[in-house]
């Protein structure tokens, strides 16, 4: 296709799904020769992070060179508080579950644009898929079946598994923010739900590309979330589909309130003990 004739939207979208495919390849690769190789599991996390980050963030400035970048693996600026146009991107989201050879892990790249995400891509490379604004959705499930609620394997919020006992709803464990993300864009999940800690970077592209096809995205207590803040620290998500929103909100703010024994909210801060 040629460049010239896209809009910058459908340029950066390009832009956005192309750097995540490749670098999602390069990991895949580089996934499996260290498995074969019999690399331990620290070495090809530190290394996934690394390559996938270099990968990225050198082509991001040969193809944009005047957006600023927050990523997960480099250090932050304060130049990107004053840019219109910041790059948002986690070179390897579910870091653990690469380096255990698993397929649950994903590559974010999203645009934040004056104030938006307005472009996304997150790459499901043990799929073989990316996912963004073009991806067809499945067939909505069978709604006699017990309703999904997609959570972390290494560390489940306890306001899910709370939300869950109340929903009657299954837990379906799985690392990586976009891998559960696109889980419940491709229709293997219901919902999305993450309390007690995340970044920005974790939730942009996920949520870009999940908002583009006209998912429900926003904080637990229903408030949108906000992205190229001074802070990068964004703890929590509910990603659903609209018609269960305003229910799953309900559900929590109800939970919240009656465990809520500090400012931030005994599910909010990560803080909770059993
Ligand atoms: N309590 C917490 N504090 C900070 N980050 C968290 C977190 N819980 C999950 N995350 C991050 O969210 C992503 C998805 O986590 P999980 O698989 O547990 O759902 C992971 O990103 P990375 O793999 O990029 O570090 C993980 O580090
Ligand atoms: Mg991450």
């Amino acid at each position: 296709m040629n460049g010239f004739s896209l809009s910058g939207v459908q340029a950066d979208q390009q832009l956005a799904r192309a750097l995540a495919e490749q670098a999602g390849q390069m990991l895949l690769r580089l996934q499996s020769e260290a498995v074969r190789d019999h690399v331990p599991a620290h070495t090809l996390k530190d290394l996934g992070d690394a390559s996938s980050e270099k990968m990225l963030s050198t082509w991001l400035h040969e193809a944009r060179p005047a957006d600023a970048i927050l990523s997960e693996e480099a250090q932050d600026s304060s130049r990107r508080l004053g840019a219109s146009r910041v790059w948002i991107i986690d070179p390897l989201d579910g870091t653990k579950e690469f380096s255990e050879g698993r397929s649950d892990w994903a590559v974010h790249v999203a645009l934040w644009n004056s104030g938006e995400l307005t472009a996304g891509a997150v790459a499901l490379p043990g799929l073989g898929t990316v996912l963004d604004s073009g991806t067809p959705l499945p067939e909505r499930p069978d709604p006699s079946k017990p309703f999904r609620l997609a959570v972390s394997r290494s560390r489940p919020s306890p306001l899910a598994e709370a939300l869950a006992s109340i929903m009657n709803a299954e837990l379906v464990p799985m690392g990586s923010a976009g891998y559960k993300a696109g889980a419940v864009i491709r229709g293997e999940a219901d919902a999305y739900l993450h309390s007690g800690g995340q970044y920005e970077w974790d939730s942009a592209a996920p949520v870009a590309v999940a908002m583009s096809l006209g998912f429900h995205a926003s904080r637990i207590d229903g408030t949108p979330l906000c992205y190229n803040q001074p802070d990068p620290y964004l703890p929590d998500l509910l990603l659903c589909h609209q018609e269960n929103a305003g229910e799953m909100l309900e559900s929590i703010d109800l939970l919240l309130k009656t465990n809520n024994t500090r400012p931030n909210g005994l599910f909010m801060d990560g803080m909770y003990q059993r």
